[in-house]
């Protein structure tokens, strides 16, 4: 495990423990049984990866290796950038201490658009996916690289029973491995070496040679012009997860329709 992924997960469970202690399971529960129905996820990224990419966009104000990203930030109307330019779904950071993201970030980009909605966090508990249901969201992460593979199943059974999608997340060959016993048919390459930060698309080329038939991929971070996606799309890569090139656009909406204009199509054999 890595040194960033250590002190996050320190923290994650302190800040787990604070709020069990604040707001009861029962009570969390309640409020995801009220929460306006979940929008399928897994299959909008799958149908807007037919005709062209299928685009994750992610909300994302800071991160840890570059700090501040962007200045203005107003997720819905980012939101709603997004959705006008074309993105199948959305990411968006509620994690504070190392991404500055909020809860209601979600809860109001959600609320401005029909786009399905990821929560992106650290999770390691299923009353953290209670949470994400209540605040709204469609699809959790599952992280490899940070949780036990009992956590990953407890996680991912939580999510089916909110009737929510899993994305789970592998950098390596050994959580990839152990990603393949899960259910979940939503395989993201994080391009990012958590260790050092560097990305390079060079992990989603080597790692998807290993990933089963009837997965879809996502390939993440690091990803920032036509030619990342039309040089990963070679490798049958259609659905994509990016945050901070489009995050440090000016006009987000003409970025994204940037990039997603002119798909790749593989030659007629
Ligand atoms: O901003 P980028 O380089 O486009 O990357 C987006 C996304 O892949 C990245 O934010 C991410 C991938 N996996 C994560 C896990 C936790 C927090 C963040 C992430």
């Amino acid at each position: 495990m890595t040194d960033i992924l250590e002190k996050i997960k320190a923290y994650k469970l302190e800040e787990i423990a604070a709020r069990k202690a604040e707001r009861p399971l029962a009570e969390v529960e309640a409020d995801a049984k009220d929460a306006p129905a979940t929008r399928d996820f897994a299959d909008r990224l799958l149908s807007a990866s037919v005709e062209g990419y299928g685009l994750i966009a992610e909300i994302k104000k800071a991160s840890p290796s570059k700090g501040l990203i962007r200045e203005a930030f107003d997720p819905p109307a980012l939101a709603e950038a997004y959705a006008e330019a074309g993105a199948a779904c959305l990411s968006v950071l509620t994690d504070g201490p190392s991404f500055q993201g909020k809860d209601e970030y979600l809860t109001e980009a959600r609320a401005a658009v029909d786009l399905p909605v990821l929560r992106k966090d650290f999770l390691y508990d299923p009353y953290q996916v209670a949470e994400a249901r209540a605040l709204g969201a469609d699809c959790i992460l599952i992280i490899m690289a940070t949780v036990t593979d009992e956590q990953a199943t407890e996680l991912e059974a939580a999510a089916a029973d909110w009737d929510m999608d899993v994305l789970v997340e592998v950098h390596d060959l050994p959580e990839l491995e152990r990603a393949c016993k899960l259910k979940a048919r939503l395989f993201g390459i994080n391009n990012r070496n958590l260790r050092t930060f560097e990305t390079s698309i060079e992990t989603t080329k080597q790692l998807i040679r290993d990933v089963p038939e009837g997965k879809i991929i996502v390939s993440e971070s690091g990803l920032s012009t036509p030619d990342d996606l039309s040089e990963l799309a070679q490798y049958g890569v259609r659905s994509f997860l990016i945050g901070e090139s489009l995050m440090r656009q000016d006009n987000v909406t003409e970025a994204t329709r940037a990039l997603l204009a002119n798909p790749y199509r593989p030659p007629a054999p």
